[in-house]
């Protein structure tokens, strides 16, 4: 399930489960008599179903809707207003489910503003009209609803945040993706066309990755591989992206950069790594293919093959190699 979809449902219950729980509160005081409180609970219902009705309606950009923000402000504002200029006993306790809605729905800091907002009022009046035993247990059910609910609120953007990282990087090596290298690089090539700009490829390789492996096992390897990308970050410049590939295989887009600075670049990257001495490991080797785009290039799979062809080349040429193919400009 897509978090926009999960969020729907969630924004639904919740205005369901919160609507249904008001209906009940103000029948309650239809039976006792209070219309006043009666007239409150069906007004509040009522908001409640639009915000069904409104999750209904923009289900596909559930995360920037802003009118979740409007019509909760609506409510809580609404009741803290009720709860000040109405003299009506057991009022208080209709916070509980709004406390809930606001963190379930608005953001985590937003929503534990405007639940602040209502329950200052409701327990400032709670504590000055109430009995004592009965403030103490209204602020404490409330303040511990708060709480819980926030601890629920800021874990599930925890575990969002951490799900959305995991989609973007490579858990083995931290460098990006790979499903994102074609679309990043098609992206690069049409800036390149439109702006006149050079861009520049490098397919990276580490060179005997399979005996490192076998000699330090796989865990070894991925060791190796997450320094060698710490390694690679460091080098590298603010606009270049780094990809993992298959194995032990990485690729770096290089916008702005010609032939000549993909040339010196590679040949940083060849050195640095293999004048370190790796931990568990001990000096490593790769090999680099580069490859600069031509105007005959518009595809992002023609640059990255040539930028492979190139590696194997490097890798034919004895290893701990960088080599470089250029694009054939196009024809006049
Ligand atoms: N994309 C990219 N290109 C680089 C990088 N480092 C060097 N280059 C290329 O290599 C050329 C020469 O780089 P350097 O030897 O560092 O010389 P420089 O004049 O200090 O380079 P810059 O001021 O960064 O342009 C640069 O103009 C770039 O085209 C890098 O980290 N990323």
């Amino acid at each position: 399930m897509t978090e926009t979809r999960l969020r729907t449902w969630t924004h639904a219950g919740g205005y369901t489960l919160a609507a249904g729980f008001i209906a009940i509160l103000a029948l309650q005081n239809l039976r006792y008599g209070f219309y006043n409180l009666f007239y409150l609970g069906l007004a509040m219902a009522a908001v409640l179903l639009v915000g069904l009705a409104y999750t209904v309606i923009c289900r596909r950009h559930q995360l920037s809707a802003p009118g979740h923000a409007i019509l909760l402000t609506l409510i809580n504002a609404g009741l803290a207003a009720t709860v000040v200029t109405l003299d009506a006993p057991g009022i208080g306790h209709w916070a509980a489910p709004l406390v809930v809605l606001n963190l379930l729905i608005l953001p985590l800091r937003r929503g534990l503003l405007l639940s602040a907002a209502l329950l200052v009022p409701v327990l400032l009046v709670s504590w000055f009209t109430s009995p004592l035993v009965a403030a103490l247990n209204l602020t404490g059910g409330l303040l511990l609803l708060l709480a819980i609910t926030a601890w629920y609120a800021w874990r599930y953007d925890h575990m969002a945040e951490s799900a959305k990282d995991l989609a973007l990087t490579d858990p083995v090596t931290g460098a990006q993706n790979p499903r994102f290298l074609d679309e990043t690089l098609q992206k690069e090539i049409s800036r390149a066309i439109a702006t006149g700009h050079p861009l520049s490829m490098i397919a990276l390789d580490l060179d005997h990755a399979e005996e490192i492996r076998s000699l330090h096992g796989t865990r070894g390897l991925q060791t190796l591989l997450r320094n060698i990308t710490r390694q690679l970050f460091d080098i590298i410049r603010a606009g270049d992206s780094l990809y993992s590939g298959d194995d032990a295989m990485f690729f770096l887009v290089l916008p702005f950069t010609p032939e000549e600075g993909v040339r010196v670049i590679a040949e940083r990257i060849r050195r640095s790594i293999s004048e370190q001495e790796w931990p568990e490991v001990g000096p490593v080797a790769i090999s680099l293919g580069c490859t600069t785009r031509s105007s005959d290039d518009t595809q992002a799979e023609t640059l990255k093959a040539r930028a492979l062809q190139a590696m194997a080349e490097a890798r034919q040429r004895g290893a701990d190699t960088a080599w470089f193919i250029p694009g054939e400009p196009a024809q006049a």
